[in-house]
């Protein structure tokens, strides 16, 4: 694979778990000098991507103080640890920063600026990708690596910074709608692979595609109150895209609740209640999922 053609830039990487892993492989690949930032210290990391083991030169740090100032910061926490990783963002932000804050979600910005220092400025980017931790340090590219990003100088710098590797970044117009098309590809598989434990070939049998359907089109009405300009087109889409993960990738919900690790659903299923709630959008398939999503989560967090 050939490295970018952009100067190298001091890039951080806040989580170096499947997401993380993946984003920071891929930016060594392309040239860049790469800090890790790490919650749970690990011996080393290796990515298994089309057929290929990448085992990146990384600088790994646990330690805030450590780290120093770069050009840019991944964020790649669950957005339920946003807060928690201020201590990183504090340290590695300087005037000029830009952090790109690749989670799912669609309030990433409102999440993300009150905790960045002054002069340092949140992207929201929307990630395309299908990948599994199957144990620390060791991450499994099941497929696709895109991000999406608002269109403007910082989502160009960043697509220069992967110019020509393997990760491709995308500048959209609307990135509200752009938002609530990624969104749609979590409300329906993500709690239906973590509350069944099973893997996307659920989405394979025909009822289980059809209340996906019926879940997506709940979002669907509240996507639209909320000014997205999505149709029936895009829930069709998003459930396309679940199926191309394979029978045998997840997501990052199920993985959550296969390794006992507190779920996200509050920033999926539940932002989608949320936003029902102040809209008049009846979406009472959600509202099972979130209150069953709550019950499985407080077992986790109980264990
Ligand atoms: N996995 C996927 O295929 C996809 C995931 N996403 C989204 O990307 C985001 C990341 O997901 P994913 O990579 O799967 O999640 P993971 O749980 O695999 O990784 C999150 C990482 O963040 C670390 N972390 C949490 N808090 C801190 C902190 N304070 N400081 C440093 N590190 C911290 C965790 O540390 P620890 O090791 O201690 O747990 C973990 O390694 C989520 O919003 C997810 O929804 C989007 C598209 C696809
Ligand atoms: C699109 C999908 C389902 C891909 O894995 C994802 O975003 C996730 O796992 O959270």
């Amino acid at each position: 694979m050939s490295a970018s053609s952009a100067p190298s830039e001091r890039i951080a990487v806040i989580g170096g778990g499947a997401v993380g892993g993946l984003v920071a492989a891929f930016a060594e690949e392309a040239g860049h000098e790469v800090t890790l930032c790490l919650r749970s210290p690990l011996d080393g990391l290796t990515v298994e991507t089309e057929g290929e083991v990448l085992r990146p030169r990384l600088r790994f740090v646990t330690e805030p103080d450590e780290a120093g100032v770069h050009d840019w910061v991944l964020l790649t926490t669950k957005a339920q640890d946003t807060e928690g990783a201020a201590g990183w963002l504090n340290a590695l932000c300087g005037p000029g920063t830009v952090v790109a804050v690749v989670q799912n979600g669609i309030d990433h910005v409102e999440r993300v600026s009150p905790l960045l220092p002054e002069g340092a400025e949140a992207l929201p980017a929307l990630a395309f990708m299908a990948v599994e931790r199957v144990a620390p340090g060791r991450i499994v590219h099941h497929y696709s690596s895109e991000l999406h990003v608002p269109e403007g100088q910082s989502g160009a710098r960043l697509q220069a910074l992967f110019a020509g590797g393997r990760l491709t970044v995308r500048g959209v117009g609307d990135f509200r709608t752009a938002a609530w098309r990624k969104l749609f590809t979590n409300v329906a598989a993500n709690p239906l692979t973590a509350l069944l434990l099973q893997r996307m070939h659920i989405l394979g049998d025909p009822e289980m595609y059809a209340r996906a359907e019926e879940i997506l089109r709940e979002g669907l009405a509240v996507a639209q109150a909320e000014g997205a300009l999505v149709d029936e087109g895009d829930v069709r889409r998003a459930l396309r895209a679940n199926l191309a993960v394979g029978p045998d990738g997840g997501t990052s919900t199920f993985y959550d609740r296969l390794a006992g690790r507190p779920m996200e659903h509050e920033h999926l299923t539940g932002a989608v209640v949320r936003l029902a709630e102040r809209h008049g959008v009846d979406v009472p398939l959600n509202r099972l999922l979130l209150t069953l999503l709550r019950a499985a989560d407080r077992e986790l967090r109980a264990d």
